[in-house]
């Protein structure tokens, strides 16, 4: 389980403190306002943002004193930061070894989580040469290689028209029961979700307003902020 009590984070414009439960295996929606603090969440459980109080632990483990490489987190970012000199195969290989040199059996790893992701035989290609949507999952396949156990996707699919949303949401959701992973993942639109997570948290001004099933989230008490908050982005 993913568990965030009281993290605290404090800048002259935004003070932010997070609490919530995320069962391990499961996947949690985070929506709210744009500002509202969904991205300093994600980064905070990455370990690029320190609380200056609170407790953060996944099953069990401390992850405050952990720096980003040693935590048990892969994220991927909306711009999915891929390099566009070096192929599909070495983009997804850098998620296992910076350096590059890759054994036989993670040339192997990649080969299948690339088919996992619906890009067989992309594997020399350049991300120029992909659409949006093909390097969003390449760099999903770079978190997945990994093989870390929480996967932070943040606004992943925001760029890509509504139906290959979708079919990307539907992806992570399917990805996720066959490796046992947990996913936090921020979205401008959560009716696509809705079906597919387990849990929704609504952020606004720094907290976690209200978490639950997405049925309870959206057409409870919340719904007339949540309508809101999705129009304005
Ligand atoms: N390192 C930082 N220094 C100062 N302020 C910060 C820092 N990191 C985040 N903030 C502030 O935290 C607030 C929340 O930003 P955040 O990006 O988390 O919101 P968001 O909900 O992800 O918004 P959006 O949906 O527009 O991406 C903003 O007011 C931002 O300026």
């Amino acid at each position: 389980m993913l568990a965030i009590e009281n993290c605290r984070l404090t800048w002259p414009d935004f003070v932010a403190d997070y609490s919530l439960t995320v069962e391990a295996g499961s996947l949690c929606a985070v929506i709210g306002p744009s500002g509202g603090g969904k991205t300093t969440l994600l980064h905070m459980i990455a370990g690029f943002e320190t609380p200056q109080s609170g407790r953060l632990t996944f099953n069990g483990q401390n992850l405050l004193p952990l720096e980003p490489a040693k935590r048990p987190v892969a994220i991927v970012f909306q711009d999915h930061n891929l390099f566009p000199h070096l192929t599909v195969t070495q983009n997804v290989g850098l998620g296992l070894r910076p350096s590059l040199r890759l054994t036989d059996q993670e040339k192997t790893l990649i080969e299948s989580t690339l088919d996992a992701v619906g890009l067989k035989g992309f594997d020399t290609r350049r991300p120029g040469e992909m659409s949006g949507g093909q390097r969003q999952r390449v760099a999903l396949a770079r978190a997945l290689v990994s093989g870390r156990p929480l996967i932070l996707l943040d606004e992943p699919f925001s760029s890509l028209d509504p139906g290959l949303r979708r079919d990307m949401i539907l992806l992570v959701d399917a990805l996720r029961r066959r490796r046992a992973v947990t996913i936090l993942m921020t979205i401008h639109t959560p009716e696509d979700a809705a079906d597919v997570a387990d849990r929704m948290a609504f952020i606004a001004d720094g907290r976690v307003a209200a978490s639950g099933p997405p049925a309870a989230i959206l057409h409870g008490s919340l719904a007339p902020r949540i309508a809101a908050a999705v129009s304005n982005t």
